[in-house]
């Protein structure tokens, strides 16, 4: 767990961790920072998560996806060399490409588990195991709105199906998760008790969906923190990003106990999408760069979206965090002196080592004379301060 004891260490020197003289034998003062994971967070498993990427599954629901067969691959190839630990592909049922395309995916020989993502539906389920996949994700919505105007099935059938479909999955020897759709507006009576005995039938994962991305981080966090309490196998979440918490909803569920999270390239997904991979690498990474850097071929990245935004047809947004073309731009003055001074001073993520280099930019009115210094140095040029200050050197 990442910065526990370093967070106690500034609990010790006070909010700044610095010693108040009284204490002559206190530890050193530290810079990090106090708000860090404690170790009274024992669930917390923010340097201890698997990513389920699916930008080959809810990515293909994006309005503007079409991939073809050679790209889906180029997308496999590239998010397994990434490192990503389960690629979730189209479910086999939708239609025979589909088929084909999962088995070709499942014949490449990736380092990452494949997943399949089907209804809880038998038939759905009898296609799937014939691909070749390492597991299942099964999803039915429990919410009242999709029960009644989705599938029109109650929770006792509901039950009924998923012990049928996860039982059938499981005698295949492969890995099955069951997830509930719209989980923030079911009943938590309902979710609490299908999650309960499809983990007591041996169940891989439970996933909880916010399937119309109306939870907030609190939400996030009390629902997983409940479901920790009473089942003991894994927990997915799968959060789209409608009012823009897809990341913030996905640190604090790691927070509260989950151990895998959804996500696709760029977040591209039904309406505006789900977390995205790059924002939510750039989140972890400020949690804890160094299982981040090891689990991750994070130089990759910027290929991997510019793969992806290519091959449905949208740009890299320039606000995108790690690859958007300002995100390593210092611009005003004060902000230039410290950064030329000193990275950390106003970066949390560092450039190199995402295959990135930083940029100071001079030549606008809010530059100062420590920018104008610093090229005037990189150019080999001899000038004194005075005259690098002058307005009209
Ligand atoms: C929230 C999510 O993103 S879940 C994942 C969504 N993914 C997809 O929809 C995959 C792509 N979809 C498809 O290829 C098609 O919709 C198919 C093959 C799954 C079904 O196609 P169709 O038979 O033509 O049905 P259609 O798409 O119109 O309606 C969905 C059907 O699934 C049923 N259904 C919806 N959710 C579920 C579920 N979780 N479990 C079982 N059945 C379900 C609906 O009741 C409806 O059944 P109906 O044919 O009796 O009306
Ligand atoms: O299977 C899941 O967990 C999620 C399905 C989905 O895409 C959603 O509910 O938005
Ligand atoms: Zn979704």
């Amino acid at each position: 767990m990442v910065a526990i004891e370093l967070g106690e260490t500034s609990r010790v020197n006070g909010v700044n961790g610095h010693s108040n003289g009284a204490q002559a034998s206190a530890p050193p003062p530290t810079r990090h920072n106090p708000y860090a994971p404690r170790a009274s967070d024992f669930l917390n498993n923010v340097s201890n998560f698997k990513i389920i990427e699916s930008t080959l599954r809810e990515g293909e629901q994006f309005a503007n996806a079409f991939f073809d067969t050679k790209t889906k691959i180029a997308i496999a190839r590239a998010l397994d060399a990434f490192g990503v630990e389960y690629l979730e592909l189209t479910s086999p049922a939708a239609s025979e490409q589909s088929r084909a395309d999962c088995e070709a995916i499942c014949k490449l020989g990736l380092k990452a588990k494949i997943l399949t993502h089907i209804r809880c539906h038998m038939d759905d389920a009898r296609i799937a195991v014939e691909t070749g996949v390492d597991g299942v994700d099964v999803v039915i919505g429990t919410s009242s709105f999709l029960r009644e105007f989705s599938h029109g099935k109650d929770m006792a059938y509901i039950t009924k199906t998923a012990i049928e479909v996860i039982n059938f999955v499981k005698s295949k020897g492969i890995e099955v998760r069951f997830s509930t759709e719209d989980s923030f507006r079911s009943d938590l009576v309902d979710l609490l008790s299908i999650y309960q005995t499809v983990d007591k039938i041996g169940v891989n994962r439970v996933g909880i969906a916010d399937t119309v991305g109306c939870a907030n981080p609190r939400q996030v966090y009390d629902l997983i923190r409940t479901l920790r309490s009473v089942v003991s196998c894994d927990i997915e979440v799968h959060l789209h990003n409608d009012t823009g918490m897809g990341i913030a909803n996905a640190y604090c569920a790691l927070e509260a106990g989950a151990t895998h999270i959804d996500t696709s390239v760029l977040g591209i997904g039904e309406r505006v999408g789900i977390t995205p991979l790059g924002g939510l690498v750039a989140c972890l990474y400020a949690a804890n760069p160094e299982y981040v850097k090891a689990k991750y071929n994070l130089p990759m990245l910027r290929e991997i979206e510019n793969l992806v935004a290519e091959a449905v047809e949208v740009n890299v947004p320039f606000m995108n965090p790690i690859t958007g073309y300002c995100a390593f731009t210092h611009k005003a003055g004060i902000h230039a002196k410290a950064i030329l001074n000193n990275p950390s001073t106003y970066e949390i993520l560092k450039p190199e080592d995402f295959g990135l280099t930083r940029y100071v930019s001079i030549g606008h009115r809010l530059t100062g004379w420590n920018a104008v210094k610093s090229r005037v140095e990189q150019l080999g040029l001899k000038l004194t301060d005075d005259q690098v200050r002058l307005p009209d050197c």
